[in-house]
């Protein structure tokens, strides 16, 4: 027997993230800020790309997890091998197996559960990864389902893409690389194989944008991709940043601290520097050498993320030793007292919104530049591949919120302990890292209050949710 309309619930949400952290992170915060307004919530991922999702969520009370419904898509086993950091390219080509695996496999189990929120909900709604097309196809399959892309990277980056001679790049001397330079011939025959599926042979079947950004970050360029005949037909809504925005005391409700807090809670305000390079970046021993002697010779304080780049599963056992051990234990002896070096998960969220950090030495992922600036602090832009070259080109020419510590073009070289050293004593301890700091201090409150009532973000997001369940 069919489900009366009256009986039926109002509108379904479907977040279809892709299986990696910066891209899961995206839509479970996009999801659970959406939740308080009262629609029916659903992430879809594979198993273990659900389990990472919620194990991971920063910022928010764990509670908060509960006003979603998980799916899991049964999607086959796929390899997880460990990440390589000899290899001749610094893209995370370890992930590419799962990736493949996830794209073939999804549709299908996504498709069943399109089907039967449709058939009990007034609408479905599908905010999928830019990167999944396919669900964008699945839900123009049903009568009462729209889909919206999630851009979980700068909205600049895709107005460079489509016109890298574009007047904003020329006016502001922006360089843009192609995206084929900064990631492997591979990946790139997958994301055209991808969408090259969709209908007519381009774009995806979409509504419109959802963007993990906001006007005083991007102003004039999402201004521009409105303007741009690929979006011009299009619903866009800037309703970044997607983070939970911390005081400085760093706190998160209900969430034990991570002892790295204490530590910090310790030392004198903006004296820290953080240094983490994300979930797909690996480094080779000799860097890791390298960048040890510079912080240790800069004298300066600072929390030291070192680990790998993720697993496909990030659950599946990690093989043997690494090769770092007994360099990392004689840095941790020799800084005792200066810094801390984590090698598993860092509270990364906590520790860019603590008082006492002063700047973010990072590879430029969408996540931590915008985890930073919302924070206000700036950035020490070491940018490893794919987009992260064009948010250092950005931050460090358009923002003037960053210090480059080595272009992309010597991305094959080891970067020298004493050029380290000497972007971070710029940063830390120069007059122009202080008018630097200060910089990112007032674009930070800038990014705070377009989240607040009233602002452009906080607007966005009211007139997405007003949209969808028109
Ligand atoms: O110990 C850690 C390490 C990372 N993080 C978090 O993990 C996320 C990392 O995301 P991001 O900074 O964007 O880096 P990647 O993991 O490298 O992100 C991928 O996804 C991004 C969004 O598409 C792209 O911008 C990047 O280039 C791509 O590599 C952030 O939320 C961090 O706060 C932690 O909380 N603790």
């Amino acid at each position: 027997m069919g489900v009366g309309v009256d009986s039926m619930e109002s509108v379904a949400f479907v977040a279809v993230p892709f299986p990696a952290q910066g891209h899961l992170n995206q839509l479970m915060h996009l999801s659970l800020l959406v939740a308080s307004r009262g629609l029916s919530m659903h992430y879809a991922a594979p198993a273990a790309h659900v389990r990472q999702a919620q194990s991971r969520v920063h910022g928010w009370d764990p509670e908060a997890l509960g006003a979603i419904q998980f799916h899991n898509l049964d999607v086959s086993t796929y390899e997880s091998p460990s990440p390589d950091p000899t290899a001749a390219s610094p893209f995370p080509s370890h992930l590419m197996p799962m990736w493949e695996t996830f794209t073939a496999a999804a549709r299908a189990p996504l498709a069943v559960l399109l089907e039967s929120l449709s058939a009990t909900h007034r609408r479905v709604v599908v905010v999928y990864d830019n990167m999944n097309a396919f669900a964008a196809v699945e839900a123009a399959r049903l009568s009462n389902a729209e889909a919206f892309g999630m851009q979980c990277i700068a909205i600049s980056y895709n107005l460079a893409w489509l016109d890298s001679g574009h007047k904003l790049l020329r006016d502001h001397d922006l360089q843009f690389l192609p995206i084929d330079a900064c990631t492997t011939k591979e990946f790139m025959e997958y994301v055209f194989r991808t969408a090259g599926e969709m209908q007519d042979g381009g774009s995806a079947p979409s509504s419109g944008l959802v963007m993990n950004t906001c006007r005083p970050l991007e102003g004039e360029f999402i201004d521009a991709i409105a303007e741009h005949p690929e979006f011009k037909h299009k619903k866009l809504f800037a309703v970044g940043p997607l983070n939970p925005l911390l005081d400085a005391s760093a706190r998160t409700p209900g969430k034990a601290r991570h002892e790295c807090m204490e530590w910090l809670d310790k030392q004198p305000p903006a004296s820290v520097l953080y240094v983490s390079f994300g979930t797909t970046t690996s480094l080779r021993v000799e860097q890791i050498a390298e960048m040890a002697m510079a912080i240790k010779g800069s004298k300066q304080r600072f929390i030291w993320v070192l680990r790998d780049a993720d697993r496909a599963d990030i659950f599946a056992e990690s093989g043997g030793e690494t090769p770092h051990k007994k360099l990392l234990s004689q840095f941790t002896t020799e800084t005792q007292g200066t810094g801390l070096v984590i090698t598993g998960w860092a509270p990364q969220l906590e520790i860019l919104a603590h008082g006492a950090t002063a700047a973010f030495m990072s590879h430029c992922g969408w996540n931590s530049t915008m985890e930073s600036l919302s924070h206000g602090k700036p950035i020490l832009a070491w940018p490893m591949h794919s987009d992260q070259p064009w948010d250092a080109e950005f931050l460090c020419k358009y923002l003037k919120v960053g210090l480059l510590v080595r272009p992309w073009e010597k991305h094959s070289e080891v970067v020298p302990a004493a050029a380290i050293q000497e972007v971070i004593e710029e940063a830390m301890i120069s007059e122009n890292g202080i008018a630097l700091r200060n910089r990112a201090k007032v674009l930070g409150e800038a990014v705070r209050a377009s989240v607040a009532d009233g602002g452009s973000s906080s607007k966005g997001l009211d007139d997405f949710v007003a949209y969808i369940t028109r």
